[in-house]
């Protein structure tokens, strides 16, 4: 089985090109190739398949060619995965299966979540995502802390907590997943911890934060969360819109955002191809 392995801020992916639809992915290959031990080791799998050809998105597509079927590492899937969407586009681009639209167009990519479009640049991929939207309070838990938060639907679900003052992301276990109340989470959710950081030239805001994901646990990175974190940081502000420098252990990520969208820009790097032996995982 061939694949490729990227990231974007650390939130690292195999890909595995299937365009037809071929290839038959189950949550135990999933897990199997993402094990860092016994397989490729990864915090999700991009399956890289034609929109036409993948029954969750033929009704979705609009004009997008291309479906990310985006899985977390233990084999679940999610709704939308904003580094994936980035490291996806640019492994279309690296292997001609799409091009750079000219002419200020953007290239659309199907996900379960709907269309997002990307722009590309030579380090960088930029994708509009869809709006954050702050719709709700709730809590995460972590050992006898409790820590207050907003609700947050990228598409996927976020919590997003501030750290109270004093405490530092440093110090945060993450080795376990935080408790979140599962009335206003039925599905899971991905947790964010943060706190304000000085902003930096080209930004109006700067907040670090570190992430839990659902079915990941913690990452380097999280494109949707950024964007999350982004929108609580500039509600928090007053305003309406503006630039988000969002700092993850991973690197750094930006989002912008005006009340209409919301465009998540930072690296995305392929670093290997090669063949997997799907019967040689987890003997
Ligand atoms: N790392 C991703 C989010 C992946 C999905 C998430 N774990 C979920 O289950 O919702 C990102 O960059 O957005």
């Amino acid at each position: 089985m061939e694949f490729t392995k990227g990231h974007g801020t650390g939130n690292d992916f195999v890909i595995l090109p299937d365009p037809d639809g071929r290839l038959e992915l189950t949550a135990d290959l999933v897990a199997a190739l993402c094990d860092r031990r016994r397989g490729i080791g990864a915090d999700g799998v991009l399956r890289v398949v034609r929109a036409a050809k993948h029954p969750d998105a033929v009704d979705l597509a609009g004009d997008a060619e291309w479906f990310m079927d985006y899985w977390n590492s233990d084999g679940s899937f999610a709704e939308m995965c904003g580094n994936g969407a980035r490291v996806f586009v640019r492994y279309l681009v690296s292997t001609g299966l799409a091009e750079v639209p000219g002419g200020g167009a953007t290239l659309p990519i199907a996900t379960r979540a709907g269309v997002v479009r990307a722009v590309v640049g030579d380090g960088t991929v930029a994708v509009q995502m869809r709006l954050p939207r702050v719709y709700d309070a709730s809590a995460a838990t972590l050992g006898p802390l409790t820590v207050p938060g907003a609700v947050v639907d990228c598409g996927n679900p976020h919590l997003v907590c501030a750290l109270p003052a004093g405490l530092e992301l440093a110090g945060l276990d993450l080795t376990r997943a935080p408790g979140f109340d599962p009335v206003v989470f039925p599905s899971g959710v991905n947790v964010e911890f943060t706190v304000p950081a000085e902003p930096v030239p080209g930004a109006d805001l700067r907040v670090a934060m570190r992430v839990h994901e659902r079915g990941s646990a913690e990452t380097l990175s999280c494109g949707t969360g950024a964007c999350a974190v982004a929108a609580v940081a500039l509600r928090d502000a007053g305003r309406d819109g503006g630039v988000v420098a969002v700092e993850l252990p991973g690197g750094r990520l930006t989002v912008t955002l005006d009340g209409t969208t919301c465009w998540l820009a930072g690296p995305a790097v392929l670093v290997a191809t090669g063949e997997v032996d799907p019967t040689a995982l987890r003997p």
